[in-house]
């Protein structure tokens, strides 16, 4: 269903800029010809140096990740498979995972719902729109408007499904195809999860039962980018790293997601039907460093709407965060993070600006 042209309470006022209450309605404005001021992106200085973009070079590619062995390889094959896993949460804190195991009409079902959503008229999604940080379902624009010095040109949909199950009631079939990719998509996670604290040298149930994933938080964060008429002036999501222990994320087949490796911004070209699978913050601590968090962030097309959806796995709430004690040594290999509660962290992370990984330098010692 096509959006309606946008309405004056569509409009919200923040840092007294005016803006529209998503970038889809704005796109959809007919007085939208250029780029509106309050989107202009600058870099910080400090991010200056790594303002290369550059394609994945032949002789470092990013990682290629083989679930099916995994789970069903022989145990030469899986032994091969930890150890690589190892290296790219390592040398790149991303990897491509293929063979994963959810079907594609699965994946398929969840982008059409998503995309369904957003074509919601306005009116409806603003149900959603949510001043509480930890709401279960939030609907909105840009990362966090009251913050943000410079708004970003996209709107998003988070949705908490795990250890308490939520959906939109709105567009009917989302409810049912969100809980199927979501109950697939969380075992991927756990598998993952087992492979990773065996590379560390720690039992494979460790970050299962130390971060007590029964009760575990799951969300979704669905992203839309519509096409932008200045898009090397705007910014999709700016560099960030995320919560929780892995982001498993999927796109619609536009490109536009860099992440950082060696100081260069590198573009992410889509393979169809694979996951992107990014280290988050709590991975880098349980590890205590020996796995960072990987930068990345979204830059916009004037093509096409670009969709992605990420699924956060994240320890419960309550549980506290810190390095595995197990990998820890006074002397070789000393905590170099602090604990904090997960709920804490989470909140820390919502209520202000998205800005590299100033969250995570809170705890860092
Ligand atoms: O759109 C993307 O590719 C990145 C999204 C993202 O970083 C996030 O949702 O945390
Ligand atoms: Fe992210």
């Amino acid at each position: 269903m096509a959006s309606t042209a946008p309405h004056e309470h569509s409009q919200v006022q923040s840092n007294n800029k005016t803006s529209f209450t998503s970038v889809k309605s704005l796109t959809e404005s007919p007085e939208l010809t250029s780029l509106p001021p309050s989107y202009i992106f600058t870099t910080n200085s400090d991010e200056e140096d790594h303002e290369i973009v550059s394609e994945p070079d032949k002789d470092d590619p990013i990682p290629i990740i083989d679930y099916s062995l995994l789970v069903l390889g022989t145990p030469h094959e899986r032994a091969k498979t930890i150890h690589d896993l190892g290296r790219a949460c390592e040398e790149w804190g991303f990897f491509m995972l293929i063979n994963h195991s959810v079907a594609k009409s699965v994946m398929e079902k969840m982008v059409d719902q998503v995309f369904a959503f957003f074509n919601l008229r306005e009116e409806e999604k603003q149900e959603y729109a949510s001043k509480d940080v930890m709401d279960p379902i939030r609907y909105g624009t840009s990362s966090n408007v009251s913050m943000d010095k410079v708004l970003f040109w996209r709107d998003f949909l988070k949705i908490v499904v795990h250890p308490e199950f939520h959906s939109p009631d709105k567009p009917l079939g989302f409810r049912e195809a969100a809980a199927e990719y979501c109950r697939r998509t969380w075992k991927v996670g756990k598998e993952l999860l087992k492979g990773i604290s065996e590379n560390l040298g720690l039992e494979a149930n460790y970050i299962e039962n130390t971060m007590n994933l029964d009760y575990g938080l799951q969300m979704i964060a669905a992203n839309l980018y519509p096409p932008c008429p200045q898009p090397e002036l705007a910014m999709g999501i700016p560099p960030h790293s995320d919560h929780g222990l892995l982001n498993i994320l999927m796109q619609n087949g536009v490109s536009g997601l860099q992440v950082l490796h060696n100081g260069k911004w590198i573009n992410v070209t889509s393979t169809p039907n694979c996951f992107l699978l990014f280290v988050s913050d709590h991975l880098e601590v349980v590890s205590n460093g020996k796995y960072k968090s990987v930068l990345h962030r979204a830059v916009v097309s004037n093509k096409a709407t670009r969709m992605s959806l990420a699924i956060v796995i994240a320890p419960s709430l309550d549980t506290v965060v810190e390095p595995a004690k197990e990998l820890l040594d006074d002397e070789r290999n000393p905590a170099a993070y602090v604990g904090m509660k997960h709920r804490d962290y989470m909140q820390l992370q919502r209520s202000n600006r998205l800005d590299g990984k100033s969250v995570l330098d809170k705890v860092k010692i």
